[in-house]
């Protein structure tokens, strides 16, 4: 199984985190913003597009409710001609209902004339105009609803001569035989644009009873759309399809007085030339448009209205109120990415502090076979508890471990110390003769080469002495085996007292004793000799019989590639000699 590191385990995953997070937020956050961007210019245009369709569309609708209802009352009534005061009535009722409806008429296909007229700026005062008195002849009152009609309005002029069936509402209507617009004019003097729906109404015989118009200054839209509160350099306009502006943001007048004709002011013909361009796009839609190297998002919708007519909203904001919306997204994006990477990193530095720091100390200690580095490891180990746990309990099997050690130390070097000991011992036991405290042939074969070597190396002079006691089995037939044994034991030791403690005395078989002595002259050699057999004649310990040796004596100067068999051989032969020449002599 593959190991991995607690370093990999812990790095790994959080850098995989953090790329991944990071890649995922920025993933999205580039696709959301991308969206976003789009969608925040286009839901803001729907909205302010929305608005002022919802209030066109209930601006308009009364028109064709109170020309329907004024048609049908008076169609299926044709008696309400018989005193026109009684439709005026009914005309201020509906005016007053709504402020913006200035006039609410009725032409006779007789001339007579009669309406309701209201200041569409909000006047206070609302005059009812009446022309009841006859055809051709218009007379002004106040209306009264108590008493229908009023004091009469000196102030308002009396035209004679006057004949409504000569007015646009009323041929056009007649002409179209049926609920007929009338062009979007400036309004009866008013610094407004108006417009007007007239219907043709019949009796149910079929007879033509007259005209019925409604109109509407335009000023309320107008002022509704300078009213909305619009981001800089954005606009919204309402137009007839052919660019003719009826309403837009900007407070500017929308018909102008040339040559004593009024004309209208189109988008084609408006002093902003991105009102021009947006005019030559008046199709439903969104699009982008630029004008200046500046970009605009543009958006059309038209607004059906009755009977055929359709008027356009128009909406013009700059890429920049998005765009900067995009850019604050951004902006809080980016530290939203980099506090994710930093809570990353923290959530990281802390595992790393609290687990792997610790973790990563005990293995290094640990690895490091060394029990003192566990020991001195500084407590707390860490504020996991069961790292530290772990800690601790490493730290006292390192002592214990260390204890043990320590002891163990002591007793390996108190049983290589008895060992020695021992080994010492049984190297002495095993080359020592029990009887005589001599070297044996052991500690012969042991020592005699050394010794040679000795002698050679150091160019030094070597003598090998062999000795024998001579009848010994006499002794010991005469004597008894422990008196042989005591006589062995003096031979010995005469002999080591005699020689120096350098110098090797070996008990060489049963009777046999051998002497290798380095560095001394063959002249010594023989004093020394000579004066052993002296000291066995006169020694204390030997009385009832007297001992004496046989020896071979071989002196070489130094003893150069002569090999120790030879030595032996030649002493062996030497010995032989001084037994068979009477005993009791030194041959050499
Ligand atoms: N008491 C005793 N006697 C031993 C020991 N080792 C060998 N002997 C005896 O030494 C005697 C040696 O006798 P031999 O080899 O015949 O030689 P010898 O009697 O000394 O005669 P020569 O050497 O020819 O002078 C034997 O009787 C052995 O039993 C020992 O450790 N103790």
């Amino acid at each position: 199984m593959k190991r991995i590191s607690l370093w990999g385990l812990i790095v790994v995953p959080f850098a995989l985190l953090a790329i991944l997070g990071g890649a995922t937020v920025y993933i999205l956050s580039t696709v959301t913003l991308a969206n976003v961007s789009d969608n925040v210019g286009w839901h803001y245009m729907r909205e302010i597009e929305s608005r002022v369709y919802d209030r066109v569309t209930e601006f308009m609708a009364p028109l064709d409710t109170v020309v329907q209802v004024n048609r049908d009352a008076i169609s299926y009534h044709p008696e309400y001609l018989d005193d026109l005061d009684v439709l005026a009535g009914r005309f201020y009722e509906q005016a007053v209902a709504y402020p913006y409806m200035t006039f609410v008429s009725f032409a006779t296909a007789d001339g007579r004339y009669v309406n309701s007229t209201r200041d569409p700026f909000g006047s206070s005062h609302h005059v009812a105009t009446n022309y009841t008195r006859g055809p051709n002849f218009l007379d002004a009152f106040n209306y009264d609803p108590v008493d229908f009609v009023g004091t009469h309005i000196e102030s308002e002029p009396t035209f004679k001569g006057y004949d409504p069936r000569t007015r646009p509402f009323y041929q056009d209507a007649l002409q179209q035989d049926g609920m007929t617009w009338s062009a979007i004019e400036p309004y009866f003097g008013y610094e407004s644009l108006g417009v007007g729906l007239s219907a043709p109404i019949y009796a149910q015989d079929g007879t033509l009873l007259g005209v019925t118009a409604t109109s509407v200054a335009l000023v309320s839209l107008d002022k509704f759309l300078q009213s909305i509160e619009l981001v800089d350099d954005s606009y919204v306009f309402l137009a007839e399809a052919n660019g003719d502006l009826i309403a837009t943001s900007r407070d500017q007048a929308l018909f102008s007085e040339e040559a004593g004709a009024m004309k209208r002011v189109s988008l084609s013909t408006y002093q902003d030339p991105l009102f021009q361009l947006a005019g030559t796009q008046l199709a439903e839609g969104t699009r982008q448009i630029e004008m200046d190297g500046k970009g605009y998002l543009y958006h059309v919708r038209p607004v059906p209205l009755p009977y055929g007519q359709t008027w356009y909203v128009g909406v013009l904001i700059p890429e920049s109120y998005y765009k900067n919306i995009l850019s604050d997204y951004s902006e809080a994006l980016m530290w939203i990415v980099l506090l994710m990477f930093l809570s990353i990193a923290l959530a990281g530095s802390f595992v790393a502090r609290f687990i792997a720091r610790p973790i990563l100390q005990l293995n290094q200690a640990a690895t490091s076979h060394s029990l003192e580095q566990i020991r001195n490891l500084p407590r707390p180990f860490s504020r996991v508890r069961e790292i530290n746990s772990l800690g601790r309990r490493l730290q006292n099997m390192a002592y214990r471990l260390s204890d043990a050690m320590q002891n163990l130390e002591q007793k390996v070097a108190q049983r290589t110390s008895d060992l020695k000991d021992e080994n010492e011992t049984l190297m002495e036991q095993s080359t020592t003769d029990e009887l005589t405290g001599l070297y044996n042939r052991r500690g012969f074969k042991l020592l005699s080469e050394q010794a040679l070597k000795q002698a050679q190396d150091q160019d030094l002079s070597l003598t090998m002495v062999l000795c024998d006691i001579d009848h010994f089995k006499m002794v010991n037939d005469s004597l008894g085996h422990s008196v042989g044994d005591q006589a062995l034991a003096v031979v010995a030791s005469v002999l080591k007292e005699h020689f120096r403690s350098e110098d090797i005395c070996v008990r060489y078989g049963g009777e046999e004793f051998m002497l290798i002595i380095v560095g001394m002259t063959r002249g010594d050699v023989m004093k020394r000799l000579n004066l052993v057999r002296q000291a066995l004649c006169d020694h204390p310990d030997l009385p009832e019989r007297r001992i004496t040796l046989s020896f071979g004596v071989t002196h070489l100067d130094p003893p150069v590639d002569t090999p120790l068999e030879i030595l032996i051989q030649e002493v062996d032969t030497k010995l032989y000699r001084a037994k068979h020449e009477g005993r009791d002599k030194i041959v050499g």
